[in-house]
């Protein structure tokens, strides 16, 4: 069974930030949100974690091998570095939605997202890695540069792909309790719980249906995200060599 930690990432006060004494320019927002993204992207990422940017406010992490001091010292770092600080919850548990729901939890409990008084929450439980405890999905278009990039303009190939995400991330929140992220281009990370081929193929024939949109997958297993991700991303690779639509990593072929 998948044991995935999830850490959920909330700005202190952001919103009246934003326009107190009175509305930031746009762009500065956009660096400042992007950079802090990359910041925490790098952090993550060099302890073998994933960090996704969601709403960018908000933000959620996968993060299975980093432990309580881990998450002390990112709040410190960002604080020391940037105008605001951030709040951090996390939670472990099989299904990824419900550890999330127990990030959440965590800073919402602590008050609103928009509360003066609330800074710097830190709570949850940390797990130490073992073998197994997360899966990731890695999805790809099938020929996303010949039938979209190579013919259509950047905004109507951008539809499509976002229409493809928006069913996918829908389709596998409400099935299967994952949690599924544009990574860019045409790639969907999404962490799951322990699926089949079976429930792979109908995630990809739900986003064919609704959305047209051709998907193949490739799956990993790991003790962190890392691992697990690095392993969905060779499976997707076997995929393209075998024109299979679903491959898991170590899979004999
Ligand atoms: N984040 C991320 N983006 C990727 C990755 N691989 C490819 N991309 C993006 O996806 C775009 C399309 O690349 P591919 O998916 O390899 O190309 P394709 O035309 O869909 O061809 P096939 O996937 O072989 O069917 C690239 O321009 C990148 O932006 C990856 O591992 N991670």
């Amino acid at each position: 069974m998948t044991r995935p930690q999830l850490t959920h990432i909330q700005i202190d006060n952001y919103g009246p930030w934003t326009v107190e004494p009175e509305p930031r320019r746009e762009m500065d927002l956009q660096t400042l949100q992007s950079r802090l993204f990359a910041d925490i992207a790098q952090f993550v990422g060099s302890r073998d974690g994933y960090a996704f940017f969601t709403r960018f406010d908000n933000m959620v992490a996968v993060t299975n091998g980093l432990d309580r001091t881990d998450h002390e010292l990112l709040q410190e770092s960002i604080g020391n570095r940037y105008p605001i600080s951030v709040s951090l919850g996390t939670a472990v548990d099989p299904v990824p939605i419900e550890a999330l729901e127990g990030a959440t939890e965590r800073v919402q409990a602590a008050g609103s997202a928009q509360d003066r008084a609330r800074r710097e929450v830190l709570g949850g439980e940390y797990r130490p890695p073992e073998a197994g405890d997360v899966s990731i999905a890695h999805f790809d278009v099938n020929d996303a540069t010949g039938k979209y990039t190579d013919r259509l303009n950047e905004f109507d190939s951008f539809i499509r792909i976002e229409q493809a995400y928006a069913s996918l991330m829908r389709y596998m929140r409400e099935a299967h309790g994952a949690l599924s992220f544009f990574v860019g281009g045409d790639n969907v990370i999404s962490v799951v719980p322990e699926m089949t081929e079976a429930e792979y193929l109908e995630a990809i024939e739900h986003v064919s249906d609704d959305a047209g949109v051709e998907l193949k997958v490739g799956v990993g297993f790991g003790p962190t995200p890392h691992d697990a991700g690095i392993d969905a991303k060779h499976a997707l690779e076997d995929c393209r060599y075998d024109g299979t639509r679903v491959e898991f990593a170590g899979d004999e072929h």
